[in-house]
């Protein structure tokens, strides 16, 4: 994360109080990410992490924490949600939501091999399983209709074949979702945002997902083909690797089976992923917000990751 809302310890120093956490010690903005405003805070029981949420509402947010809340109790390595002395677990800060959760152990992998795929392939198919009973439903947020409002948003910044590539993309996307092997995918709450850098791993064993607030209901399937175009893939190119595509995909099929209907929607649901992040990529980039603390990601980078599916397909989910 950015940050977008400078907090110090003094404006915690009333504001922790309502939280079951003694004094706040420590506070350290984190430079990383570019959704929300995140800081490591050290108080008299512990590590937490505390976010503003600079785009989520209040009424959005219950979706969210309640997830991870949900995960954890069923044994998912998620971030458990702080509640306040009235059981709330999204608190006004600087007039912004806010939220308060435990702090993870390890630290990401950001040269994954084999090993650390299969850890993510099993923990995905997991949490898919185990989100079946969550009694709240919201849209994923950067879905379809989305992606439909803002291509004309950053369409006057690409040059001509570039928003042609964008045009067509989309229009293969809103037909693929309008048709009968889009409505068999499986679907539920999904994470949407799986990358290396939201997964901790102590040595080759993950010790943790987090960043859930880009989650929402969605299929299966886009949530897997999301994680596999970033943990795959060679960065510089885009191109999948083999071998670790195998790997996540072998591991995630053991807890969960593929069904004809995800074999089919594959390689669609690997030029979704890359289309989504493609778009918010260049909408961050063209259309930045004011921040402290801000690092834009490349779009370049899923446009080319598009390009290559394009070009290349992807091996078999179960080969
Ligand atoms: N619960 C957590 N435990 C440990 N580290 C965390 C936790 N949440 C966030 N972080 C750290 O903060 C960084 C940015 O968090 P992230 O959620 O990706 O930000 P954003 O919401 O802006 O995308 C992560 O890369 C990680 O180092
Ligand atoms: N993973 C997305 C953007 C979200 O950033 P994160 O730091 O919250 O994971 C991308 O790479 O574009």
């Amino acid at each position: 994360m950015a940050v977008f809302t400078p907090v110090t310890l003094d404006d915690l120093s009333q504001w922790i109080k309502q939280f079951p956490l003694g004094k706040a010690l420590a506070l350290k903005g984190i430079a990383s990410g570019i959704e929300n405003s995140n800081f490591f805070l050290t108080t008299e029981r512990g590590e937490y992490v505390l976010t503003i949420f600079e785009n989520l509402s209040f009424e959005q947010l219950p979706f969210y924490v309640q997830l991870m809340r949900h995960l954890a109790e069923r044994g998912i390595p998620v971030p458990a949600p702080v509640a306040n002395d009235a059981g709330e677990l999204v608190v006004a800060l600087h007039g912004k939501p806010a939220a308060i959760v435990s702090k993870l152990d390890g630290s990401s992998q950001m040269d994954p091999q084999p090993v650390h795929c299969a850890e993510v392939g099993t923990i995905l198919a997991k949490m898919h399983l185990a989100g079946r009973d969550f009694p709240l439903q919201q849209p994923n947020l950067r879905g379809l209709d989305w992606w439909v409002e803002t291509v004309p948003k950053v369409l006057p910044f690409l040059d001509a074949e570039t928003a042609a590539l964008l045009q067509s993309e989309l229009a293969f996307q809103r037909e693929f979702a309008a048709g009968p092997t889009y409505a068999e995918l499986e679907r539920g709450p999904v994470h949407a945002d799986l990358f290396r850098n939201n997964v901790m791993f102590v040595g080759e064993r993950l010790s943790g997902c987090f960043d859930f607030y880009f989650a929402g209901w969605d299929t299966w399937l886009f949530d897997l083909a999301v994680t596999v175009n970033d943990w795959c893939i060679d960065l510089d190119t885009g191109r999948l690797d083999e071998a670790r595509v195998v790997a996540l995909t072998r591991a995630y099929h053991a807890v969960r089976q593929f069904t004809a209907a995800d074999q089919a929607a594959w390689l669609p649901m690997l030029r979704a992923a890359a289309l989504r992040f493609w778009l918010s990529r260049l909408y961050d980039y063209h259309r930045p917000r004011e921040a402290e603390m801000l690092t834009p990601h490349d779009p370049t980078h899923f446009e080319r990751v598009l390009r290559e599916r394009i070009a290349r397909g992807a091996p078999n989910l179960t080969a």
